[in-house]
């Protein structure tokens, strides 16, 4: 059986024996690696290794940064059908959305912070106090200590490295458990092209996630995972002072009005509530539909998810392929068992057949706002429908969750959409679409979502810090 190793300082690095856990295939449930889960010992190396290349990249110029990053993209399509092999093992994923939805977006996201890296900004250099000159400089914070989620495990990664690097700091990263193998190649391809111990991975479970982002050493910690998660991590860093930077869970609204392009609104929910089987924190989850088109919507939704397939990584035809872990499937099926009686299951609610961690994509009507299943992110494929009959109650509903990551609205009257836009309590307010992102725009929500931003120059802003320079210039 194949035992993985961390990445420390460049290299290969064999961790302890001692509690190395199973890498299980969401296809067919069948263990295909052990992995170590690093102690206090091994992250501590990390961190010294990321230290010491902090010392020599911080003193990189941007020119020279955007150069690794642009060769790293390079590396990466390079190395295209490798990395879709091994997420695709890891995740159950779809080969052609790994290619598409993550290898590209990553590669597109590594080129903007390339450029990016040379653009940062300040005020202006000035004589703000009699006899005195100011600047600013915008400076690398230092070591980065930063844990990613299953999802979407690659291109994570290059959304908290990608930024991270450009601005000069060096990285000590956990990914999940269940999916470290695509950031490891990650590593291993970053490996020739920064300095040694610019970037390390280091392999665990939660307990080694706590050891990261409770480093002393650590200048900012960043997370994407769990509400759960994420307060644990923001309780750590505030015992050092360490900045975190949030992106937690999410519980999407999707407002659809009666004047909405019905056509365009079903193709796209179904879409953007299973794509990825619903394990994305910006689903299209909670549809909120007004009572006049009600039962036509609903009607037509429930069709279009009928036709929906999901498969095992070389299905062409599938939308989505399994669930990451048999926990992860299990977490679904709860949320179905513990629906209240009134609740109507209009399709799907079942795990598929076979030894893989598959589950149909489900419709649920009939809920009260504070039922679980409206309140709390299922994280699986599973959308749930509600009416509403004016627009404050749309909005009432909409922003009545503790999440506030993404939202959507359907309508084609130009002034609602543009006072949903702003009342709507999420980061990211799409308006007659759901899911696209760009990596020039910002990714971060409010509320229980988290604080900082992933992508575009905010998150650059996140992995800098802000100096003030003012010299006496008086004669
Ligand atoms: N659609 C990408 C969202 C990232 C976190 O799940």
């Amino acid at each position: 059986m194949k035992i993985l190793k961390h990445f420390i300082n460049g290299q290969y690095v064999a961790g302890s024996q001692e509690n190395l856990f199973e890498l299980v295939s969401p296809v067919n449930g069948e263990t295909y690696a052990l992995s170590p889960s690093a102690g206090r010992a091994e992250v501590e190396q990390a961190y010294l290794a990321a230290k010491t290349a902090f010392a020599v990249w911080k003193h990189s110029t941007p020119s020279q940064r955007q150069r690794a990053l642009l060769k790293l993209a390079d590396e990466i399509e390079r190395n295209v059908e490798r990395l879709i092999q091994a997420q695709s093992e890891e995740t159950g994923q779809l080969r052609h959305f790994i290619e598409k939805e993550e290898i590209a977006a990553s590669c597109d996201a590594l080129r903007f912070f390339a450029g990016a890296a040379r653009c940062l900004e300040g005020k202006a250099s000035y004589e703000y106090a009699e006899g005195l000159t100011s600047t600013i400089r915008r400076e690398p914070l230092g070591i980065v200590g930063q844990v990613t989620p299953w999802n979407y495990p690659f291109m994570m990664a290059v959304w908290k490295i990608a930024p991270a690097l450009a601005a000069g700091n060096t990285v000590v990263l956990k990914p999940s458990d269940t999916t470290p193998i695509s950031t490891l190649i990650l590593a291993e391809l970053a490996a020739p092209l920064f300095p040694q111990g610019v970037f390390n991975v280091v392999l665990g479970k939660a307990e080694t996630g706590s050891l990261v982002v409770s480093s002393t050493e650590a200048s900012l910690v960043s997370i994407t995972g769990s509400v759960r998660a994420g307060l644990q991590v923001a309780a750590s860093a505030a015992a050092n002072l360490t900045k975190a930077h949030l992106e937690l869970g999410g519980k999407a609204p999707v407002i659809v009005f009666a004047d909405a392009d019905i056509a365009k609104a079903v193709e796209v929910i179904t879409t953007a509530g299973f794509f990825n089987a619903g394990q994305d924190c910006t689903s299209a989850t909670r549809i909120l539909i007004e009572d006049s088109i009600y039962a036509q919507f609903l009607e037509k939704l429930v069709t279009k998810t009928r036709a929906i397939k999901f498969g095992t990584p070389e299905d062409k035809d599938a939308l989505y392929g399994a669930l990451n872990s048999r926990n992860q499937l299990e977490q679904v099926k709860g949320f179905i068992s513990r629906l209240p009686s009134h609740a109507v299951i209009e399709t799907g609610g079942k795990a598929g057949d076979g030894p893989g961690f598959y589950f149909e994509p489900t419709i649920i009507s009939g809920l009260d706002q504070r039922d679980e299943a409206i309140q709390h992110e299922v994280f699986g494929p599973v959308m749930t429908v509600q009416k509403f009959s004016s627009e404050a109650q749309a909005l009432e509903k909409a922003n009545d969750v503790e999440y506030g990551l993404a939202a959507s609205i359907w309508t084609s009257n130009h002034s609602r959409a543009q006072r949903f836009s702003i009342r709507l309590d999420f980061g990211t307010v799409w308006i007659n679409n759901h899911i696209p992102l760009c990596a020039e725009m910002p990714h971060g929500g409010f509320k229980k979502s988290g604080y900082g931003k992933d992508l575009s120059s905010y998150s650059l802003d996140e992995y800098t810090r802000v100096k003030h320079i003012m010299c006496d210039i008086s004669e």
